[in-house]
């Protein structure tokens, strides 16, 4: 691809690479994010993605490729003011000032944005609001858990009102109410029109976040696609089918011999009382299925249909190193 990029896509990269002595940290990456998405990026540790996030931030320089942010070129070579503001940055180890309280670390980056008065104080409240940290303004930093640090730290990367949030592991060490508070601002974040690119070890929450995933690995995006497309064409369905201990070998064999007779499945598993079939079935077949397992009195107590998740599908494709 090498291509102008559309104006629609907030991020767009074409062949983007970046070379660390003799290692290749990104390797030819060609990304793009529409607007008003909020994209996942996923990968075993070492994969590239904060050196990516660095380079759309205008950290790091590219080695060679470009980026496009709203459809206008990142010059590495000029400060593109303007493109920075709409960016807002959230690097994975951040310092916050411990001695600041949280109203006067805000105000101090508000006051390097040159938000003024009386507008500052109004968007400071409304950072506060947003983050929920109002109960906490006159706090000194170093007295707040790590979920509202890392709040905070949100709060400050997105009081310029940037259009495009660059978050990198934003959520690691974060335990799952801290988690899912992060979530909810996130949410709010896209409702107001921005589009963010995330990156996490959990799977779980960008699965719930994400309306595309990137999925990277030695450096090379090496898949990048809607989530529902991800989900339609890698997530496997599984049935769960548990027996009661009566007659168990019975059951056992009843069943199997079912689902020998079943097109729709393709394998099986046995376990401690309990069947694990791959299915390929819609719902009918699978309500033929139970009818015809209780019809051949397998002694079951539970019939349950389960679907790969994300942590499936990334574990699938072979990417073993993550979380
Ligand atoms: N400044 C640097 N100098 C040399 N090598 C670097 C530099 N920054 C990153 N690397 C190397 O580039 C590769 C990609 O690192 P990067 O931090 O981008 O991966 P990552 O996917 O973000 O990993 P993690 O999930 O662990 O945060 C790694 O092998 C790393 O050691």
């Amino acid at each position: 691809m090498s291509d102008i990029p559309a104006p629609e896509l907030a991020i767009a990269t074409r062949n983007l690479s970046k070379q660390f002595d003799r290692l290749l940290a990104v390797d030819n990456v060609d990304l793009e994010v529409a607007d008003g998405e909020v994209y996942g990026l996923i990968g075993p540790n070492g994969a590239g993605k904060t050196t990516l996030m660095r380079m759309l931030a205008a950290i790091e320089d590219p080695t060679t490729g470009d980026i496009y942010l709203q459809g206008e070129r990142l010059d590495p070579d000029r400060p593109n003011p303007r493109l920075k503001r709409y960016l807002g940055y959230l690097p994975d180890d951040f310092p916050l000032y411990d001695d600041l309280t949280v109203w006067d670390y805000l105000d101090y980056f508000a006051r390097l944005y040159d938000l003024r008065e009386p507008g500052r104080s109004r968007r400071l409240l409304e950072i506060l609001d947003l983050v929920q940290l109002i109960p906490k303004r006159d706090s000194l930093i170093a007295t707040l858990s790590r979920g509202m640090k890392q709040r905070l730290s949100l709060g400050r990367t997105i009081l310029h009102e940037p259009v495009l949030l660059l978050l990198d592991e934003p959520v690691s060490g974060l335990d799952p109410i801290a988690r899912q508070q992060f979530r909810e601002i996130i949410q709010v974040v896209r409702e107001a029109g921005m589009t963010v690119l995330i990156s996490s070890h959990i799977l779980s929450d960008l699965a719930q976040l994400c309306s595309s995933i990137g999925i990277m690995e030695l450096g090379c995006l090496v898949e990048s696609t809607s989530i529902q497309e991800l989900y339609q064409r890698l997530s496997q369905q599984r049935l769960q089918i548990s027996l009661l201990g009566d007659n168990l070998a019975k059951s056992l064999d009843r069943a199997i011999a079912e689902l020998r007779n079943c097109p729709q499945v393709e394998s099986w598993t046995v376990g401690d009382r309990q069947l694990t079939v791959h299915f390929n079935g819609n719902e009918t077949d699978s309500a033929n299925l139970l009818r015809q397992l209780i019809q051949a009195q397998v002694n079951l107590y539970q019939f349950q249909i389960e679907t790969d998740d994300l942590e499936d599908i990334f574990l699938q494709l072979g990417h073993q190193q993550t979380s």
